[in-house]
């Protein structure tokens, strides 16, 4: 938290510049303004992750994200079947496509990597990435392999997840007036028109209860996935070592028997106690994951999520665009399929 800490004025300038196009869009067309809010926000996060982990902006990244998200389209195509052994061997179209996609985007990243070698940066993700594959000694193909697989582990799942995670959460607040106006009243409070830092974010109770709720009812990672590595014995399920175990986090999160008869209802009042008071086994309330590998950037995302929509919800009022239509759907994170329009005004 203290590294994040040192990120809000990044994470801040990002997200004013995306609004100011807001702000430009909105007075250009009268004062009230239908927008395509889903691919700012992603430019957004991937911003945000490209400077505050690999110090460098999003217009350099912006060829290994295009890339990653056609191959994230391809790849949530296979869906469940990701899982069967071999078939990611086989030469179909798609896969075709995926392998040259992984070589594009291997290349871009080490081009990147290069140019930082000889930069010689400060310590960010990125360095210390580098200093890990120095130590891990192992042969330029392997040394190359962990460097690359490790920043397109952080470019995926540091941006697509947030980004997503904001989609979802404005479009319940302009479905939900009441709870607007709620987030909003604190931000003026807290705030007191000043931007954003720390300790204000720290008091945002009300918004921390609305992202807490948005994550219960849309988690983006659909589920967490473990592998034993022995067999094991689960109630009375057996699992042979090496099987592939998937945990669907969305039906964990909304099991009545857990929430309450109201499960599917977006309700953030129910975290005014916290996540223990919010359902019968806390335990079940993942969406960061559990455990020893659960997610690494869950500071980083949350901060990063309060700073843009105090940020948003203090200039603008917005309610859901009749070009918006509801189809949540799998594509490796749980996103907006038709993308998210929003009908925005100033205050
Ligand atoms: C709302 C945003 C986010 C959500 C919902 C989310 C969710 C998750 C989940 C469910 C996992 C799997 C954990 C497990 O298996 O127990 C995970 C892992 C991970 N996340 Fe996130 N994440 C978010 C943002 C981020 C950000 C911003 C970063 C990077 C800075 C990040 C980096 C990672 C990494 C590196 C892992 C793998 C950790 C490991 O295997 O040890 N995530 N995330």
């Amino acid at each position: 938290m203290e590294k994040v800490k040192g990120m809000i004025n990044l994470m801040v300038d990002s997200a004013s510049s995306m609004l100011k196009s807001w702000e430009s869009k909105i007075e250009s067309e009268g004062g009230i303004a239908d927008i395509r809010v889903d691919v700012d926000l992603r430019s957004f996060s991937a911003d945000v992750i490209s400077r505050a982990c690999f110090g460098s902006s999003f217009t350099k990244g912006k060829e290994i994200f295009s890339r990653l998200r056609a191959l994230q389209q391809l790849m949530s195509i296979q869906g469940l079947l990701m899982g069967v052994p071999g078939l990611s061997h086989l030469p179909t179209k798609n896969n075709r496509t995926i392998w040259r996609l992984e070589k594009e985007i291997a290349s871009l990243i080490l081009k990147l990597v290069n140019e930082r070698r000889e930069a010689k940066s400060e310590k960010d993700l990125l360095q210390m990435i580098l200093e890990g594959a120095k130590n891990a000694d192992s042969g330029l193909e392997n040394t190359d392999r962990f460097i690359v697989d490790n920043c397109k582990n952080i470019y995926f799942a540091g941006h697509e997840t947030t980004a997503t995670t904001a989609s979802w959460i404005l479009i319940l607040l302009a479905s939900h007036p009441e709870w607007q106006t709620r987030v909003r009243a604190e931000v003026e409070q807290v705030c007191a028109s000043c931007l954003p830092d720390a300790n204000m974010l720290r008091k945002m109770k009300t918004l921390t209860m609305v992202i807490q709720e948005t994550l219960r009812l849309y988690p983006p990672a659909a589920f967490v996935t473990r592998e034993p590595f022995e067999d094991i014995t689960i109630s009375d399920i057996r699992v042979p070592k090496g099987v592939n175990i998937w945990v669907p986090i969305i039906k964990l999160h909304q099991d009545p028997k857990i929430w309450g008869p109201e499960a599917h209802k977006f309700n953030p009042d129910r975290f005014a106690h916290g996540i223990a008071g919010a359902c019968m086994a806390p335990q079940v309330y993942i969406p960061f994951g559990v455990g020893p590998r659960t997610c690494l950037g869950q500071n980083l995302a949350m901060t990063q999520l309060k700073i843009l929509l105090s940020l948003i919800i203090s200039k603008f009022s917005f309610t859901l665009s009749l070009n918006y239509r509801h189809s949540p759907a799998f594509k490796l994170v749980i996103e907006p399929e038709h993308g998210v329009d929003l009908v925005i005004s100033r205050i």
